[in-house]
C-alpha cells in the first residue's frame, strides 16, 4: 500500500496516537493522552467539534440542539465541567406536570408517578419494582453475561411488559422511559436485555423515571462548550490555514478519516505487528501513529475501508448496531407563560405527538423556552409531512399539555440528527433483537492497534455525554498501559 493517498498536505503527520471523531468521548482520550504525555491528532469530518453536543443561535434564542442534560450520578462530567471552569445551572421544575390519558383528557399531577387510576399506578409500581431488580442483577457492564441474558434478549420490550402486566396504560407508560425517552426506537424493536441495560446504565430504572434526577442539570453556555473548551485547550486548525507539522496542534477539522491501515500487507488479526506504523487517511491529511481510537457511533464504522478488513464478527455485530431517531423540538415564547398557570412545564403522554415536554429555558433568559421530543415511528410519520404542517402538529401537541399559548412561539426549530452525515439519528446506537446478548461481549474488544470508544459502547453513562467521556478515558488509560508494558 503506497503514500498515493496522501490528501491536502503532502506532508503526513506523524503523533503517537490518532483518533478519529472530535466528540465527548475523542477529546477526552485526546486530553488524558496528553496529559500521560503522548504526542496526539485528532481527526473530525465536520467543522465543528462537539458531535451531538451542539449550541446555535437560532432567529436571536440560544437553543442546545443535542446533549444538554446531566444527571448526578454522571460524576465523571460532573467534574470535568469543574475543571474545565464550566458552570452548572438547574432546569426550573416548580409547579404542577401534566400527564395527557390514554383518552385524551389532561389531568396535572405533583411527584412522579403519573395520575392514572389506582389499579394502573399499581401496575407501573409493579413493573418499575421488577425492572429495578433486573437492573441490579444484571449491571452495566456485562449485560450479556447475566444468567438471563438471552432469556431477556429474545424477547422484545414491547412483549416483556406485556409478559407481566395485563394492563396496557401501564405498559405504554413504561414502555415510553425507555422507547420513547431513551432508545428512540418502538419497544417492539429493541429486548428487553436492552432496556435493562438502559436501566443499569443510570443506576437504577428508577432513576429513568424521575425527571428530576435524570434531567437534572444544564451547562451554562451549553454542554457543547465542553466539548469547544477541551479542543481549544490542545489547539485546532480548522483548515483555513497550510498545515504545518507542529506538534501543538491537536484537533484538525473538515477532516472526515476514510481509510485505517492498520496491519502490514498479508498481516491478519492475530499476527499484527504492535510497532506497525498505523496511516489514517483523511481528506485533509494523514496521520502516522502507532494507536488508533475510533471515536465515533458504531453507525459509522462502515464509512470508514479498514485495509486489511476488521475480523467477521465486527463486520457482523456492526450491522445489527443502529441508531434511533428523535426529533428535539424547540420553542420559544416573550415569556415562559406556564409559570403564572403553576406548572412546571414538564409533561407527559404515551399516545401525544409529543411524549415528552419540558421546560428549558436558557440561564438568565427572561424568555421562555419548552423543549418537546417527537420520537421513533411518529417521527417517520411527521417528516412525511410538509414542514409547515409539521410545525402546526407539533405546537398542538405543546398546547395540549400547557395551553393555546404554545401555538404562537417567537422561535421555533427542530433538531434533526437524522439528516447530518456525520451521525445519521439520535439520541444513541443500540442493538436489534438478540444483538446485545450474541454480539455485546466483543463490542470493545482492540483490533490490533484499534480501540473504540463512544456513548453507545458506554456502561455507566451509556448513550450520554458521560458515558462517551467514561469511555475516552477508558481508551487512553489502556494504550498507556500498553506501551508501558
Ligand atoms: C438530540 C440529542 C439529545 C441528546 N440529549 C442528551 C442529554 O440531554 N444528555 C446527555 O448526556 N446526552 C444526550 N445526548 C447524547 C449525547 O449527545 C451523545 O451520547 C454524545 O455526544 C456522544 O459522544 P461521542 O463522542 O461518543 O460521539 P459523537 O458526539 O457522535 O461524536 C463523534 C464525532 O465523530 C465525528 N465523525 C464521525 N465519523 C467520522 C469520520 N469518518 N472521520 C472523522 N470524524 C468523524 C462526528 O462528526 C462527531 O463529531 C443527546 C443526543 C442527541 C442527538
Amino acid at each position: 500500500m503506497s503514500e498515493q493517498r496522501v490528501f491536502g498536505s503532502q506532508q503526513a503527520i506523524e503523533r503517537d496516537v490518532v483518533i478519529v471523531g472530535a466528540g465527548p468521548a475523542g477529546l477526552m482520550a485526546a486530553r488524558r493522552l496528553r496529559e500521560a504525555g503522548k504526542s496526539v491528532a485528532v481527526l473530525e469530518a465536520r467543522d465543528r467539534v462537539g458531535g451531538r453536543t451542539w449550541s446555535n443561535v437560532i432567529d436571536g434564542a440560544f437553543l442546545e440542539l443535542g446533549g444538554q442534560w446531566i444527571s448526578p450520578d454522571q460524576t465523571v462530567l460532573l467534574s470535568l465541567v469543574d475543571e474545565l471552569g464550566l458552570e452548572t445551572f438547574d432546569r426550573y421544575r416548580e409547579g404542577e406536570s401534566v400527564y395527557i390519558a390514554p383518552d385524551g383528557t389532561r389531568h396535572t399531577y405533583s411527584g412522579h408517578m403519573f395520575p392514572a387510576s389506582e389499579e394502573t399506578q399499581r401496575e407501573m409500581d409493579k413493573l418499575i419494582a421488577l425492572l429495578n431488580k433486573l437492573a441490579a442483577e444484571v449491571g452495566a457492564a456485562e449485560p450479556w453475561a447475566a444468567e438471563k441474558a438471552r432469556e431477556l434478549d429474545t424477547v422484545s420490550f414491547h412483549a416483556w411488559l406485556r409478559q407481566n402486566s395485563s394492563d396496557e396504560e401501564a405498559c405504554n407508560n413504561i414502555g415510553i422511559y425507555v422507547a420513547g425517552g431513551m432508545l428512540t426506537k418502538p419497544a417492539h424493536s429493541f429486548s428487553a436485555l436492552q432496556a435493562v441495560l438502559m436501566a443499569a446504565s443510570a443506576g437504577s430504572f428508577s432513576n429513568l423515571v424521575d425527571e428530576d434526577f435524570i434531567l437534572d442539570k444544564r451547562v451554562v453556555g451549553g454542554m457543547q462548550s465542553v466539548s469547544v473548551t477541551m479542543a481549544e485547550q490542545l489547539g485546532v486548525d480548522d483548515g483555513t490555514q497550510v498545515l504545518e507539522s507542529d506538534t501543538d496542534t491537536v484537533v484538525f477539522l473538515n477532516s472526515p478519516v476514510r481509510t485505517i491501515q492498520w496491519a502490514g500487507q498479508g498481516e491478519t488479526y492475530e499476527e499484527h505487528d504492535p510497532d506497525f506504523t498505523v496511516r489514517v487517511f483523511s481528506d485533509r491529511l494523514t496521520v502516522k501513529a502507532k494507536d488508533v481510537v475510533v471515536a465515533v457511533p458504531p453507525n459509522l464504522y462502515s464509512r470508514i475501508s479498514f485495509e486489511p478488513p476488521l475480523p467477521r464478527f465486527q463486520h457482523q455485530m456492526h450491522q445489527h448496531q443502529s441508531l434511533g431517531i428523535v426529533i428535539k423540538v424547540h420553542a420559544v415564547y416573550e415569556t415562559p407563560f406556564w409559570r403564572e398557570k403553576g406548572l412546571s412545564g414538564t409533561g407527559f403522554g404515551a399516545y401525544e405527538l409529543s411524549q415528552e415536554v419540558y421546560d428549558n429555558t436558557n440561564h438568565g433568559d427572561e424568555r421562555g423556552t419548552l423543549v418537546g421530543f417527537v420520537s421513533d415511528e411518529k417521527a417517520d410519520e411527521v417528516f412525511r409531512l410538509p414542514a409547515e404542517e409539521r410545525k402546526r402538529l407539533i405546537l398542538k401537541s405543546l398546547a395540549h399539555y400547557l395551553g393555546d399559548e404554545a401555538l404562537e412561539p417567537v422561535v421555533y426549530y427542530e433538531s434533526d440528527f437524522g439528516s447530518e452525515e456525520w451521525t445519521r439519528g439520535a439520541y444513541a446506537a443500540s442493538y436489534d433483537l438478540g444483538g446485545l446478548s450474541r454480539y455485546g461481549a466483543i463490542q470493545s474488544e482492540p483490533v490490533g492497534p484499534i480501540r473504540w470508544a463512544c456513548s453507545d459502547l458506554a456502561a455507566e453513562g451509556y448513550q450520554h455525554v458521560d458515558g462517551a467521556l467514561r469511555q475516552g478515558e477508558l481508551a487512553a488509560s489502556q494504550i498507556v498501559d500498553a506501551r508501558k508494558a
